[in-house]
């Protein structure tokens, strides 16, 4: 199943600096290697704002709950999720 997922990050001023950089290298880590298992199909950066968008293909509405729940930002971020069906004039039947 395929998911558009947006993702905007509210990092508060307050947080410590070294603690906001690890957490940016865990979701690193955490993102890149879902990436490579195929779960996390694509993402790019929305541009001009600290976002992305990114599509998911997983089975299940928990099993995404589960990914989104566990990324180190997900404290910070608003997320908001579009499930995705086939378009009938795409040319390409996921
Ligand atoms: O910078 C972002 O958009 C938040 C984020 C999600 C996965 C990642 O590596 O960064």
């Amino acid at each position: 199943m395929l998911y558009m997922v947006e993702m905007i990050v509210q990092i508060p001023h307050s947080l410590d600096p070294a603690l906001v950089a690890q957490i940016k290298q865990d979701e690193k880590e955490y993102s890149q290697k879902l990436q490579r298992e195929g779960k996390w199909r694509h993402i790019w950066r929305v541009v001009g704002e600290y976002a992305n968008v990114s599509i998911f293909d997983v089975q299940s509405n928990d099993e995404l709950h589960g990914l989104l729940s566990g990324l180190p930002l997900f404290p910070y971020m608003q997320i908001k999720v579009r499930p995705l069906a086939n378009h009938p004039s795409s040319i390409v039947q996921e």
